[in-house]
């Protein structure tokens, strides 16, 4: 399931993944935990060096919410699921995201993600880099307008201070940035069924989704 930010791509992955019993990786989430790690410790986020020791050497562990709430991401010990969800922590993640040697630092830890009886994995290169060979891809989008609508309510939710017009400058500027870069650039997989949710609410793009994988 790739797309740009705020497509839906977690959501309904999540969603999927439950209705099948499938397994879920939430490859953005590996991004922005390095992203972190490196803040964490002082490092600066444009030396290509420093992000893919630290791409290597930070343990990321996902962990089951006791309560039906969503999954725990702890970094090197430390929950740090809230931090993870903000969009400067997405801006980061995009950031290191573009330099090959972090990318390649990730592609085992994916991969290890494929068991029995499935996996549903959310990312921007799902389909065209680490599972080229999926049985079925999708590639979620909806305006950019919708996307900034859904992240403010989010967010807002969550009692952050953000305003709309700034979230969707913040969400245009890191799809131009995870489309344009040289590896693994965000874009669908020539076989993947495209999804424009703009309009259709949460079930109805489950229900799209499910009828495919489950025809
Ligand atoms: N079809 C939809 N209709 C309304 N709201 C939606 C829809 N899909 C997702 N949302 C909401 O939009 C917000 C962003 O969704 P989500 O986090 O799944 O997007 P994403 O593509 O995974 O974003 P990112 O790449 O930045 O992690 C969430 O609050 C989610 O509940
Ligand atoms: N497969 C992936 C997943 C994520 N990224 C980068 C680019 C995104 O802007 C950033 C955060 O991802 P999100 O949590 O919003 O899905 O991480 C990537 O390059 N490839």
């Amino acid at each position: 399931m790739d797309g740009p930010s705020g497509s839906g791509k977690g959501t309904i992955s999540a969603l999927v993944a439950e209705r099948l019993g499938w397994r879920l990786l939430d490859s953005g989430a590996l991004y922005r935990a390095v992203g972190y790690a490196a803040g964490m410790a002082g490092l600066d986020l444009s030396d290509v060096e420093a992000m893919t020791r630290c791409a290597h050497g930070t343990k990321i562990q996902f962990r089951p919410a006791m309560d039906a709430g969503e999954t725990r991401v702890v970094v090197n010990g430390h929950d740090a699921t809230d931090e993870l969800r903000t969009e400067t922590a997405g801006a980061a993640a995009s950031a290191i995201a573009s330099m090959p040697s972090v990318r390649e630092a990730l592609v085992a830890l994916q991969l290890g993600f494929r068991k029995a009886p499935g996996l549903v994995a959310d990312g921007r290169d799902m389909g065209t880099v680490i599972f080229p060979d999926a049985a079925y891809k999708v590639f979620l989008t909806a305006s950019a307008a919708e996307r900034a609508k859904r992240r403010y309510k989010q967010l807002k939710e969550k009692g952050l201070s953000v305003t709309l017009g700034g979230l969707q400058r913040e969400i245009e500027a890191r799809d131009s940035r995870d489309a344009s870069r040289a590896v693994a650039p965000l874009k669908p997989a020539e076989d993947a069924l495209l999804v424009d949710t703009t309009g259709m609410g949460i079930d109805e793009v489950v229900a799209k989704v499910l009828a495919v994988v489950q025809p």
